[in-house]
């Protein structure tokens, strides 16, 4: 499967079938998990992910990841942008000042937290949360934003927003999102790939995956007759 560059691919499929564990082998997410095996190569940039010697650390800068919960860490907003750059050895406050600008205005957040930036993260709502976790993959530079159902834990104005800013962000992005929603994967992705049962069984552009699929068992998901 090639996943093209600065376009959303949307992984659809019903419950169990794989998609989050397919997302987690694009950052090696899945390396965390004890006795966790992977066989293949994902190649980014030319080169296997999985190769010896790929510092880990580097390929999740390049390739960040959202959660189904917004996870902000317990600190302000401002230090929740600024975490990562930090890491990566930005100290100088001017450099870190416009990082944090730069990546809350990218997340369409900006306006909503400007006046409060030392105020904490927690206090925000669901969907202001989850923007700032997009934020803050946004600070380290990626090229490419995994989303694992970035949406299920929002309401419908909350999850408009982000389809938008989904939308936004692909012009610099490539994205890939794990969605049980079929509406939103038909709204906001280019290409959509179909799991069952753990396997890849149908790949292609979205609306021929959703109108004219070539295989049986995705026509049948698309149409409701089982997941
Ligand atoms: N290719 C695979 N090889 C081995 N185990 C797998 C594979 N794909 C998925 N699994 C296992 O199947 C289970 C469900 O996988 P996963 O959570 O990725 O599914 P999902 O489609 O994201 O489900 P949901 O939509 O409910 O979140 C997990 O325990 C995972 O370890």
């Amino acid at each position: 499967m090639t996943i093209k560059d600065k376009k959303v691919t949307a992984l659809i499929g019903p419950s169990g079938c794989g998609k989050s564990t397919f997302l987690r082998t694009l950052n090696r997410m899945n390396d965390l998990i004890e006795g966790s095996r992977v066989s293949g190569k994902i190649i980014l940039d030319g080169r296997n992910i999985y190769e010896p010697g790929v510092d880990v650390v580097e390929l999740r800068k390049k390739v960040g990841m959202v959660f189904q919960k917004p996870n902000p860490f317990p600190m302000s907003i401002y230090d929740n942008v600024a975490y990562g750059p930090r890491i990566h050895g930005i100290k100088d406050k001017t450099k870190l000042d416009e990082i944090v600008e730069k990546s809350l205005k990218a997340a369409a957040l900006w306006d909503e937290v400007k006046d409060r930036l030392k105020s904490s993260a927690l206090g925000l709502s669901g969907g202001q949360q989850q923007r700032l976790c997009i934020a803050r993959v946004l600070a380290v530079e990626p090229d490419v934003i995994l989303m694992d159902e970035p949406c299920s834990a929002l309401d419908p104005i909350s999850t408009m927003k982000i389809e938008e800013l989904i939308i936004d962000l692909k012009e610099k992005y490539t994205i890939v999102i794990v969605t049980h929603n079929m509406q939103q994967a038909g709204r906001v992705s280019d290409f959509t790939a179909f799991f069952l049962n753990g396997e890849l069984v149908e790949y292609g552009i979205t609306e021929e995956v959703f109108y004219n699929p070539k295989n049986k068992k995705t026509e049948d998901y698309i149409t409701g007759r089982f997941g």
